[in-house]
């Protein structure tokens, strides 16, 4: 990254007071931004460099020393050098003795080493205090302010004092410093910045799979049913009458697994009565993505909006209508018109528009921006009432579009039913157990037991008995 001399003020710097002094070891990518950071927040840094000529490329009013020169003028140093070069650090020991050294380090891979890079260092320098920090603030954020990148810095380490200094330099350079505990976790946050999107594969994998055997299900029904029936020949249905199928029972199926843990959990602490018995694993983990399940949906619905758009100016749209006027003028016969038909055709309709406008609102209120201007309960009901409310219009949508036609056996083909038959199973039970568990009686229970009160517990009942009568 090139960045020429800029003569920067320091911006905190209190005439009265003399600048900390930090030191910063390499001035390579990292420990230059961090150096113009830290100058112009006004800190006084030196750098520690294998050759200690002043360059350009540092901030003007920096000093650069040999490493152990440098390690003499600071108690705290940043170490931004790969790990792999740590070991003149061995050298240093007696320089680096009693003092923070900050290890910003991270690995091309996961788990790449068998200890952490900061554990590490406190072995190569047993006499210093390691700290972790700064390894997830890209040096580009560092520099362009962090504006559109996360502020969050993760912060470990075994001398609490150690950490307290790091966490207030963190602080005066306008980021937030959080703190993960000791140098343990230090593996933890070394894997974070190498982790490809954690909470987005489960919805990923679990879409992909959905829309593969709804692909292969309709495939099924609508091309090799005709084919070996009446050997007609219908494959062009896989470019936007399968896909149309599809993507919405995909984001239906999706917005119900949304909401299906809700009611799983409610059920379990109804059962254990309980809400201090942890929840298994695996539904921890499936309440933790339900945002990117969410969103994953609503891309899905999208995407069927899109293809709905295109319906009437489709060539077998177009050809089957010129053909059924076609056919009703050569025959003569009329075409009277039914209002139920068009009941029918307009309510699915609309409701499916409705639906997607709610869905739309809750993409828009998960957006840290917007869910930052609301407090949790104006979150809480967007997200819990009208994504409700959001399942409830997307499955009439679906079950009006089925109609009469519903579970009709004239629709099975090989006995199979209509993929949208299919995809209404989980909506439908996730509304009916939601239905049950708001009736008064279910509902109170489930509201104490949210509130702390648990059914076996003596101490619990007393605990509360102050102002209840359970
Ligand atoms: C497009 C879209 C975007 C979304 N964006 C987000 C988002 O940004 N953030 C997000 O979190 N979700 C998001 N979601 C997911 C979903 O809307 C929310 O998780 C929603 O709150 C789930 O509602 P719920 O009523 O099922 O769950 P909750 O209200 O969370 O309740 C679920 C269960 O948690 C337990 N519980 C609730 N309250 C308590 C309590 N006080 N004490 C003990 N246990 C309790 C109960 O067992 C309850 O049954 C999104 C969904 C969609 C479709
Ligand atoms: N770049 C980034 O965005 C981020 C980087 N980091 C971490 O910061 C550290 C530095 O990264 P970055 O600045 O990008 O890397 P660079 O390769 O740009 O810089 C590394 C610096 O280490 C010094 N160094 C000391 N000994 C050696 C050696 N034997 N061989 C080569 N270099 C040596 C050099 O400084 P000199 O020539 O002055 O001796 C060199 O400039 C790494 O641990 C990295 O994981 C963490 C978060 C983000
Ligand atoms: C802009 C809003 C929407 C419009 C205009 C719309 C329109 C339609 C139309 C025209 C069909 C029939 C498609 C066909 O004939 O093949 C349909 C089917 C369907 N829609 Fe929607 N829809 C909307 C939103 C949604 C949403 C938000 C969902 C659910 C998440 C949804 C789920 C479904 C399902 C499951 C089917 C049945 C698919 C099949 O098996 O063919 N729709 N919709
Ligand atoms: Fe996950």
């Amino acid at each position: 990254m090139e960045k020429t001399c800029t003569v920067m003020l320091p911006l905190t710097m209190n005439s009265s007071e003399k600048p900390q002094t930090v030191c910063i070891f390499g001035t390579g990518d990292f420990g230059r931004s961090l150096g113009f950071k830290m100058f112009q927040c006004g800190y006084s840094v030196v750098f520690g460099s294998r050759n200690s000529r002043m360059s350009s490329l540092l901030p003007s009013g920096a000093e650069v020393f040999s490493y152990s020169e440098a390690a003499q003028k600071s108690d705290i140093i940043f170490i931004a050098i790969h790990r792999e070069h740590y070991e003149f650090l061995r050298e240093l020991t007696e320089d680096l003795n009693g003092k923070i050294l900050v290890d910003v380090s991270n690995n091309p891979k996961i788990n790449q080493y068998p200890e952490s890079n900061a554990e590490y260092l406190a072995q190569l320098v047993p006499g210093a205090y390691v700290v972790k920090a700064f390894n997830t603030i890209s040096a580009w954020a560092l520099q362009s302010g962090a504006l559109d990148a996360s502020r969050q810095v993760f912060v470990c380490g075994n001398d609490s004092k150690a950490k307290q200094r790091v966490m207030d330099i963190v602080r005066a350079l306008g980021l937030t410093p959080l703190d993960q505990g000791s140098l343990k976790a230090a593996t933890e946050i070394e894997n974070y910045p190498l982790q490809l999107f954690p909470m987005w594969r489960f919805p990923f994998y679990l879409s992909a799979a959905l829309c593969l055997f709804f692909f292969i299900y309709c495939v099924i029904r609508d091309v090799i049913y005709p084919y070996v029936i009446e050997n007609k020949d219908s494959t062009f249905r896989m470019a936007v009458s399968i896909p149309n199928s599809v993507f919405p029972i995909t984001a239906l199926t999706l917005l119900a697994l949304v909401y299906l843990p809700g009611v799983i959990a409610a059920i379990l602490q109804l059962y254990q009565g309980t809400k201090y018995r942890r929840f298994p694993d695996w539904l921890d983990h499936w309440m933790l993505c339900r945002k990117q399940l969410g969103l994953v949906a609503l891309g899905f619905a999208f995407l069927h909006a899109i293809y709905t758009l295109v319906i009437p100016i489709r060539y077998y749209v177009r050809w089957r209508m010129r053909n059924t006027t076609l056919t009703k003028v050569i025959t003569k016969k009329d075409d009277p018109f039914f209002t139920s038909t068009a009941w029918h055709s307009d309510s699915y309709l609309s409701v499916g528009i409705l639906g997607f406008f709610l869905f739309v609102l809750l993409g828009i209120t998960s957006l840290p921006s917007v869910s930052n201007m609301m407090n949790w309960r104006e979150f809480r009901f967007i997200q819990s009432k009208l994504g409700y409310l959001t399942l409830i219009l997307c499955t009439a949508h679906a079950l009006l579009y089925g109609g009469k036609r519903f579970l009709s056996p004239s629709i099975l083909r090989w006995y199979l039913p209509s993929a949208y038959v299919l995809a209404l199973i989980i909506p439908c039970t996730v509304l009916v157990i939601k239905f049950i568990l708001i009736m008064p009686c279910i509902n109170n229970t489930l509201k104490r037991i949210r509130r702390g009160w648990e059914r076996d517990s003596k101490s619990s009942k007393s605990a509360l008995n102050g102002k209840s009568d359970i």
